[in-house]
Formats: structure tokens, C-alpha cells, sequence
């Protein structure tokens, strides 16, 4: 079964409280979303590979560290994901983007794709898929199926709200995924919504409601 972390640093928590806050509006919404990602990417990466190079300081040769091993590319499932690419980005700017784009049936709750788009040697890196909710996790798991089809073997996911129920359905489906949240909530209402969670997050970056 795929590991499930939270990743609750102080600043991290802080910082979800303040978008959780349902009079927190767009622009401070979608720079703290930024902001999390950003934290997030710090923690999940801290066991990234690590080779010696040879330098040379201003002062004379020697043996440094850089990080070795797959490339990242940043997968965020739009819309309410993009929310969290430059966050990723700014940690790791040589990352390139590829973006999955669904939306959830609201009388369903069932993601429907309409859009995929990766860079061309995805297989040969490692995919960290990110958007702020994971609540049934069907998209999440569409999304990750959509990769797996495309031959893409070495996946992540960073979460900021997860549901149990979002949580569980990953693992079952995709248990070789590794999942990261800032924050693991109560439940699902019967609506699809995370509770307490923050609403819908696409509309609060993108101010569209
Ligand atoms: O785990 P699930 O039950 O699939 O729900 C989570 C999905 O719902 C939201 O997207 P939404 O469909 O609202 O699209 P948007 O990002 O365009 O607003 C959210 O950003 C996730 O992608
Ligand atoms: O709580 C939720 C659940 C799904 N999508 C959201 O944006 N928020
Ligand atoms: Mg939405």
C-alpha cells in the first residue's frame, strides 16, 4: 500500500488555516496556496538522491553534493492544480509541467477528462501529480491512471485537504503511489465536499464564483 503522509509544519498548518477561513478571498487565497505547495515540495522531497561533483570555488577544487536521479515533472489536474505549480516550481525550477484537465460531474461526482498534455520523455521521470482536494479521489485516480497508460512508472501525489474516503480510494486503486496532504479532514458531505475542507477550491483561485 502506497504510503499516506501529512505533512503538518507549523507554517504549513498556519497558512491552511488562513485559506480554510471562508472570507479569505482570491488573490490571498491562491498566493497562500503557493505558499503551501511550496513548504510541501520542501518535505517531500528531503530524500531525494544525492552524487558528489567535482567544483571549483574561487578558491580551489573540490568535492560538493547535487541531486542525482529522475527529473520531475509537476502534473497538476486542472483546474484548481495550477494553483500549485509555481509553488512546486520555485523549490524546483527545472521541472518541467504537464497538466491533466477534469472535472467532477456534480451529479455524479465522477471526473470526466478533457485534456492531457505531458512533456515527451514523461516516462523517463518521476510525476508529482498535484491539486488542493482530494475528496471521493476519483480524479485523482484518473489522473494517475492516465500517466500509468502513457507508461509513466514512478508517481506522487501532493494533496493539500484530503478526505479518508479520497485517501483510501488512491491506495486501493494505485497502491505504488505515495500520497502527501497538509491536512487529513473529518469526512465527505453527501455533496462530494471535504468538511470542514475550504469550499471549492478551483473557484476560490480562479475567483469564479
Ligand atoms: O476527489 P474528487 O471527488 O474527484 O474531487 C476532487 C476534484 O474536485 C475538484 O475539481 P473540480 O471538479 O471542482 O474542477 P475545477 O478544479 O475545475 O474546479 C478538485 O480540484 C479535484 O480535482
Ligand atoms: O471539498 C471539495 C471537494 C472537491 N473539490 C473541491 O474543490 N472541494
Ligand atoms: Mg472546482
Amino acid at each position: 500500500m502506497g504510503k499516506f503522509t501529512v505533512l503538518n509544519h507549523p507554517l504549513i498548518q498556519h497558512k491552511l488555516t488562513i485559506i480554510r477561513r471562508k472570507e479569505t478571498g482570491s488573490n490571498e487565497f491562491r498566493r497562500i496556496v503557493g505558499e503551501i505547495a511550496g513548504l510541501m515540495t520542501y518535505e517531500i522531497t528531503r530524500d531525494l538522491p544525492l552524487q558528489d561533483v567535482e567544483i571549483e570555488t574561487p578558491m580551489g577544487k573540490t568535492v560538493q553534493k547535487e541531486l542525482a536521479g529522475k527529473k520531475l515533472t509537476i502534473v497538476p489536474i486542472l483546474r484548481a492544480g495550477m494553483g500549485m505549480v509555481n509553488g512546486v516550481l520555485e523549490m524546483i525550477p527545472s521541472a518541467k509541467v504537464g497538466v491533466v484537465g477534469m472535472y467532477r460531474d456534480e451529479e455524479t461526482l465522477k471526473p470526466v477528462e478533457y485534456f492531457f498534455k505531458v512533456p515527451k520523455d514523461v516516462t523517463e521521470r518521476e510525476c508529482l501529480v498535484v491539486d488542493p482536494m482530494l475528496a471521493t479521489g476519483g480524479s485523482a485516480n484518473l489522473a494517475i491512471e492516465a500517466l500509468k497508460k502513457r507508461g509513466v512508472t514512478d508517481i506522487k501525489l501532493a494533496v493539500l485537504v484530503a478526505a479518508p474516503e479520497g485517501v483510501k480510494a488512491v491506495q486501493d486503486e494505485h497502491p505504488d503511489v505515495d500520497i502527501y496532504a497538509a491536512a487529513l479532514d473529518d469526512k465527505l458531505l453527501p455533496n462530494g465536499y471535504i468538511f470542514p475542507g475550504l469550499g471549492d477550491a478551483g473557484d476560490r483561485i480562479f475567483g469564479t464564483k
